[in-house]
C-alpha cells in the first residue's frame, strides 16, 4: 500500500532525501475545518485501517520496479526506498469517539519522510471514513431505538467503499449490515429480507412467499413488488396463516410508495389478522430527513434499511480533511513551531504538537467543550480552567469541578503497535455513551449550537507570536 500516496509526497521525500535532511524530526497533525452536514459532532473512525496501512508499510519488489519505469524519480531515491519501514509515533483519536472541527485528530510524529509519505492514505481514510459514521450517527439519532439496517454496498463507490462504509456505519451507531464480507472480516452482525427478483421469479407474491417459507424459518417479506395492499400483505398473511408455528413471521418490507400510508394500512392488516407483532421495515432512499419526515407523519414502521444516502455520504461526501505540519527540526537540531498561514483564519492551522481534552463536568458528566493544549501541559493539576474561544476571545468562561481527559493516545510508538484495538462491537457502544454526554444542544439534526473547541492559553499565545513572526518576515521582504 506504499504508492497508495499521490506522486508529490515522494517528490518531496525525494528532495528531502538528496539534501540529506530526510531524517530530521517533523509532527503533521490531521484536523478538519467545517462539520460535516453542519453536524453538532462528528464520530471518528478509521483508525482500525490505518492501523493496518502502517503496521506493514513497505515498497515491494514490483513496486520499486514500477518507480523506476516512471521516470519521476531518482533511481538512487528508489533504491533507497526498497528498504523504507514506517518507524514513526501515531497519537490518534479513538474510534467511536466524538470530534469536532479545529481540533488535532490524528497527530504524526517521525523523520520528515515518512511523515510525509504517509499523508494522503491517512486522509484517504479519515475523510471518508468519518463522513459515513457521522452520517451513521445522524440517522441513528432520529431512529432511536428501532434497528437500522445498512443496505448499501450495490451503490457505494466500488468494494472497498462498501466494506470501509459499512464498518464506519456501525461505528456511528448502525445496528446491522447486508454486506456478508463485512460481516466475515469485522463481525457486524449481518441482516437482510428479499429482493423483488424472488417474486417476478414465481411471477406473483403468493408462490413467492410460500418458496421462502419452506426454504427459511425466519421470514421478512417484502410486499411491495405488484400492489402492496391488494397482493402483497394479503399474500404474506395466507402464507403466515398456512405455515403457523413453521415459521418465523418477522416482518414484512415496503420499498415504495408512500410509506406513511402504506406502513398505517400495512399495520392494521397485519394486526386485523392476528399478526401485532410483526414489524414493518422500510427502505428506499432513505436518510434522517425522511425517516423523520416519516415519523411526524405518524407512519407504522419499525425497522429501517438505508443504503444509497449513507454509504455515498450524499449530501457530503468527503470531510475535507488536511494534514499539516506543525513542528519540524531546524539545521541545528532543535523542534521549531510552524504553521501554514492564509487569510483565511478559518484555514489558518494552530503550530505546535498537540494534545486534546475533553472537559467535563465532574456533577452532571456533561461535555463542557474541548481544550487543545501544547503538549507538556495537564489541565487535570489546575483547580479552576479559563476556557475562552480562540476566534472571539470575549467568549470565555471558567470552569471548576471538571475532568479532563486527553483524546489523542498513543497507537503506534517508534514504529511498535502500542494500542490494543477494541473490539468493534465495544466501539458501537461507546459512541452511545459518549453521545450520552454531549447537550441536547449539540446533538440535534437542524441548527444545533456550535460545540466549543478552545485552546490553552500557551497554545493560542504560541500561534499569535508566530503569526507575527510569519507577518515581520513577509514584511521585511517588501
Ligand atoms: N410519506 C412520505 N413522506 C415523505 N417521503 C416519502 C414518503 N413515502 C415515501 N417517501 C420517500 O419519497 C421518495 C420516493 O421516491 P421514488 O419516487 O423513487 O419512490 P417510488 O416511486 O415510490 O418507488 P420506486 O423506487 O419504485 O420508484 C423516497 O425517498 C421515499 O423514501
Ligand atoms: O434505497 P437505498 O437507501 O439505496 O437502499 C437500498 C435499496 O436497494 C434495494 O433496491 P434495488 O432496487 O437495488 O433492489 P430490490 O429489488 O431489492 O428492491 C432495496 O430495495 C433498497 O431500495
Ligand atoms: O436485505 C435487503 O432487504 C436488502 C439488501 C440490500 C439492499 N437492499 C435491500
Amino acid at each position: 500500500m506504499a504508492l497508495q500516496t499521490d506522486a508529490y509526497e515522494l517528490s518531496m521525500m525525494q528532495t528531502y532525501w538528496r539534501q540529506g535532511i530526510g531524517n530530521r524530526h517533523a509532527v503533521f497533525e490531521v484536523f478538519f475545518r467545517k462539520m460535516p452536514f453542519e453536524n453538532g459532532y462528528a464520530v471518528f473512525a478509521g483508525l482500525n485501517h490505518i492501523i493496518r496501512y502502517l503496521k506493514d508499510l513497505h515498497f515491494s519488489a514490483t513496486d520499486i520496479e514500477y518507480l523506476h519505469s516512471t521516470g519521476f524519480f531518482d533511481d538512487e531515491f528508489i533504491d533507497y526506498l526498497a528498504n523504507f519501514k514506517f518507524h514513526g509515533t501515531v497519537r490518534s483519536m479513538v474510534e467511536g469517539e466524538l470530534v469536532f472541527n479545529h481540533e488535532p485528530i490524528v497527530q504524526v510524529e517521525g523523520t520528515l519522510l515518512e511523515t510525509q509519505l504517509v499523508e494522503t492514505a491517512l486522509l484517504n481514510i479519515l475523510n471518508y471514513q468519518i463522513v459515513v459514521a457521522t452520517k451513521a450517527a445522524r440517522i441513528k439519532n432520529i431512529v432511536g431505538n428501532q434497528p437500522v439496517m445498512e443496505f448499501g454496498t450495490r451503490r457505494a463507490q466500488e468494494f472497498d467503499a462498501a466494506l470501509w462504509g459499512t464498518r464506519a456505519a456501525y461505528i456511528g451507531g448502525f445496528d446491522s449490515t447486508s454486506n456478508v464480507r463485512a460481516g466475515k472480516l469485522f463481525g457486524i452482525p449481518i441482516a437482510g429480507t428479499h429482493a423483488h427478483a424472488l417474486v417476478q421469479t414465481y411471477m406473483n407474491d403468493y408462490d413467492a412467499f410460500k418458496a421462502y417459507a419452506q426454504t427459511h424459518h425466519d421470514c421478512t417479506f417484502l410486499v411491495d413488488t405488484f400492489d402492496t395492499l391488494k397482493s402483497g400483505v394479503p399474500s404474506a398473511i395466507r402464507v403466515a396463516n398456512e405455515m403457523g408455528d413453521k415459521i418465523n413471521f418477522k416482518a414484512v418490507r415496503i420499498d415504495s410508495g408512500d410509506m406513511a400510508y402504506l406502513s398505517k394500512k400495512v399495520r392494521e392488516m397485519l394486526d386485523d389478522a392476528g399478526y401485532p407483532n410483526v414489524k414493518i421495515v422500510a427502505s428506499n432512499d432513505l436518510d434522517e430527513k425522511t425517516i423523520l419526515n416519516l415519523k411526524t407523519q405518524g407512519a407504522k414502521i419499525d425497522a429501517w434499511g438505508v443504503g444509497t444516502k449513507l454509504i455515498t455520504a450524499m449530501d457530503q461526501p468527503t470531510l475535507g480533511a488536511v494534514y499539516k505540519m506543525v513542528s519540524v527540526e531546524n539545521a541545528a537540531g532543535q523542534m521549531v513551531d510552524t504553521m501554514k498561514l492564509s487569510n483565511n483564519v478559518a484555514k489558518m492551522s494552530t503550530p505546535g504538537k498537540h494534545q486534546v481534552w475533553r472537559i467535563n463536568d465532574k456533577k452532571d458528566g456533561k461535555n463542557e467543550g474541548d481544550l487543545v493544549t501544547l503538549v507538556g501541559e495537564d489541565p487535570r493539576k489546575l483547580d479552576s480552567l479559563y476556557m475562552f474561544d480562540p476566534n472571539y476571545t470575549f467568549l470565555n468562561k471558567t470552569v471548576t469541578d471538571f475532568n479532563a481527559r486527553p483524546l489523542l493516545q498513543d497507537i503506534f510508538v517508534d514504529g511498535k503497535q502500542v494500542y490494543k484495538e477494541p473490539t468493534l462491537k465495544e466501539i458501537h457502544d461507546a459512541r452511545q455513551s459518549h453521545m450520552d454526554r454531549l447537550w441536547d444542544e449539540y446533538r440535534r439534526d437542524l441548527n444545533p449550537e456550535v460545540y466549543p473547541v478552545d485552546l490553552s492559553q500557551k497554545c493560542y499565545d504560541n500561534k499569535m507570536k508566530m503569526i507575527k513572526q510569519i507577518h515581520e518576515y513577509v514584511r521585511k521582504l517588501h
